[in-house]
């Protein structure tokens, strides 16, 4: 068996093209672009890349973009003031702060300090505590993509064996949440987790999330598989592979996303739909 790729860059660009034609909707019928702001605070490389891209993509669909690049040297106090700030522009409809925040600031009170109704990255425990309750409405960015991704796939996930390795805020917990809620029976390992390899094998659904090159072995996926692969890993030589080992995968896997050109750009997409949904559902 070979597997099926996942085209993510694919998808969230038929993603870009739709909301580029809702935004020019919106705009023929007299309402306002929807705006984002995005905050990077420090300069780190790969956040960079990302702030980039999250920036550009904006810009593609015709939302308005607000840049704010601040020092690594930026006070919790200067943040919250910004932050206050962004929560009373009317034209903004969403604010993100690029994660991982430099260490002397506390990434939760800084999350909590965003209005709900602005939390286009679903972070807010306001937002979470929904999705946990089955009442979704801003979802985090790449557990949404991820079910956007699945359901590409055209394969019924009510009764699905899912496991989720990583158990991070950004992706593994509300994967989680997002997965009993499309009826799968879900198993997330941890870094305490026991016998890791054998909650991998019996996973019809393997999402793996954890940061590190290659660390599930392609003979642990259970045949007939979906497999959606969160890692970004940069190798020495520049390349950029996934957490799990990609070649020896796709021989047992059904289905499989690559790394680059499948969980990322799904991120970027998320975040963009979100934006547009905050501002019809919140601010219209
Ligand atoms: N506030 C947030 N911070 C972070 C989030 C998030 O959702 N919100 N997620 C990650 C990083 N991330 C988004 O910010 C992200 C990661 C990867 C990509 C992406 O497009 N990756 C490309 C490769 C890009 C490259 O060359 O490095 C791909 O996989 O094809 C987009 C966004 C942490 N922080």
């Amino acid at each position: 068996m070979t597997a099926q790729i996942i085209d993510g860059k694919a998808i969230a660009q038929s993603i870009r093209k739709t909301l580029k034609s809702k935004v020019s909707d919106r705009i023929n019928k007299g309402l306002r672009a929807p705006g984002l702001a995005v905050i990077l605070v420090g300069k780190d490389p790969a956040s960079e890349v990302y702030v980039g891209s999250k920036r550009r993509a904006c810009e593609e669909v015709g939302f308005i973009s607000r840049s704010f690049d601040l020092p690594s040297t930026t006070t919790e106090l200067e943040l919250f003031r910004l932050i206050d700030k962004c929560n009373q522009d009317p034209t903004i409809d969403g604010i993100l702060v690029q994660l991982p925040l430099p260490e002397h600031i506390n990434e939760e009170k800084i999350i909590e300090r965003i209005q709900p109704d602005k939390d286009v990255d679903g972070f807010h425990p306001y937002n979470v505590g929904r999705l946990a309750q089955r009442i979704p409405v801003l979802r985090p960015c790449t557990p949404k993509g991820i079910m956007t991704l699945i359901e590409s796939t055209g394969i019924d996930t009510y009764g699905l064996d899912a496991t989720i390795v990583g158990a991070s805020n950004i992706v593994g917990r509300p994967m989680t949440l997002e997965l009993l809620l499309a009826g799968c029976t879900t198993t997330t390992c941890h870094r305490f987790t026991k016998n890791l390899e054998e909650k991998v094998r019996q996973a019809d659904l393997l999402i793996v999330a954890v940061g590190k090159a290659g660390f599930i072995p392609g003979e642990w996926v259970k045949p007939g598989a979906i497999v959606i692969d969160v890692g970004i890993n940069r190798l020495a030589n520049g390349r950029l592979i996934g957490d799990v080992e990609y070649d020896i995968a796709t021989k047992h896997a059904s289905w499989i996303t690559p790394v680059p050109g499948g969980v990322g750009p799904m991120t970027i997409a998320s975040l963009l739909e979100n934006t547009l949904y905050a501002a019809e559902k919140y601010h219209d």
